[in-house]
């Protein structure tokens, strides 16, 4: 079996090796229709577009992409061209989630936001923003859900968010079709509603977000501070909006060893079931240095603005500091 594998998906080699002596490590984002005319499967990333210009007329019979979100996968036309293809959900939520708990902190420790009873509104709960929620709830937080499609009783408008949160965070997936399309969800009629100057955080997609919308907001004081994981047309991120935000990273929410071996897991898993062959070993994330004493703060294990000055020192570093992303760890044991 010929499998095409992403070349920036950590740990997954030995237990590929299990499964074929036919792999193919590429740079995913130069994946070109040639390398793939004569292969079985693609073990992808954001990085490459799977759609008929890639893969039609080849011999790709499973797509999986070793991410939460797949707004990088044609599924419509994957589904007519009878290609199975399969995400990994949840694989790297509680990596998102891990992120969000150390902005929370670094919003208490260094910009006098007291979160107990400050509101929170969460846009999108789903793998990610369950945890969110739990985080916010654990530090005493005051909860407000929008999820529209999912419309739980207690859950509020997009509207009442505006209005009523200090800080209001996204984790929607992309989409432009459907009842409740999330692209542009935060637009300049968004940001003209807000009310309570609140923080803006994104790891979502970055086009969930009108980045030149928030810039403006920024610079005319509607929002009082950006976080910023995911931009529009990244990995070219808007230079203005890099110097603004307080935390700017280069989409590495997600990047925790837990959550990148989670989708190794999944996304072989599914592999071998479509193609009926023996699962690998498991893969595990490699463990912290032995030296590693954990003092029990959340920030010795990640610090998000170890990662925003990365990227806003080396801003054209984008891809390379994803490719080249530290070890990070969820738990110190
Ligand atoms: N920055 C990063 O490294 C990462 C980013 N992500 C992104 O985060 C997104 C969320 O991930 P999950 O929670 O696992 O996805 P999920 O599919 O489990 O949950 C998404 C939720 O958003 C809701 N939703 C959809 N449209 C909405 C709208 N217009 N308004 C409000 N809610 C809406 C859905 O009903 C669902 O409950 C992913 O789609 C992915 O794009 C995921 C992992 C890592
Ligand atoms: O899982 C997702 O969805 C994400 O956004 C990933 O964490 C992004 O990872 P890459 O596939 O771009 O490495």
């Amino acid at each position: 079996m010929k499998i095409v594998i992403d070349d920036k998906i950590p740990y997954i080699r030995d237990a590929v090796a299990a499964i074929t002596d036919d792999a193919v490590y590429m740079d995913g984002s130069a994946i070109k229709a040639d390398d793939v005319r004569d292969a079985d499967a693609m073990i992808v990333r954001t990085r490459t577009r799977c759609d008929e210009r890639l893969l039609g007329g080849s011999r790709v019979r499973f797509v999986g992409t070793a991410t939460i979100g797949y707004d990088h996968l044609d599924t419509a036309w994957l589904d007519r061209a009878g290609i199975c293809w399969t995400n990994c959900p949840g694989c790297n939520a509680s990596s998102v989630a891990q992120y969000l708990r150390s902005v929370l902190i670094l919003l208490a420790r260094f910009h006098g936001v007291n979160l107990v009873g400050t509101t929170i509104g969460i846009v999108g709960c789903g793998h990610v923003g369950t945890l969110v929620c739990d985080v916010a709830l654990s530090f005493g937080m005051r909860v407000l859900v929008c999820d529209p499609p999912v419309g739980a009783s207690g859950y509020v408008s997009l509207e009442t968010i505006e209005r009523e949160a200090d800080i209001i965070t996204f984790h929607v997936p992309l989409t432009r079709d459907g009842a409740y399309p999330t692209y542009h969800l935060a637009d300049e009629a968004f940001f003209s509603r807000l009310v309570r100057r609140p923080f803006i955080i994104n790891t979502s997609r970055g086009a969930v977000v009108d980045n030149g919308a928030l810039l403006r907001a920024i610079d005319d004081g509607i929002v009082r501070q950006a976080i910023v994981d995911t931009w529009e047309r990244e990995p070219h991120v808007d230079l203005r909006l890099l110097d603004r935000v307080y935390i700017g990273t280069p989409h590495i929410a997600g990047y925790s060893a837990d959550g990148k071996a989670n989708a190794d897991n999944m996304v072989l898993d599914a592999l071998c079931r479509f193609f009926g062959v023996a699962a690998p070993p498991v893969v595990l994330p490699p463990p912290l240095p032995s030296g590693f004493v954990y003092t029990g703060d959340p920030l010795q294990l990640y610090n998000p603005l170890d990662d925003s000055r990365r990227l806003k020192a080396y801003p054209d570093k984008f891809e390379y500091l994803r490719g080249n992303y530290p070890l990070r760890r969820e738990t110190a044991f």
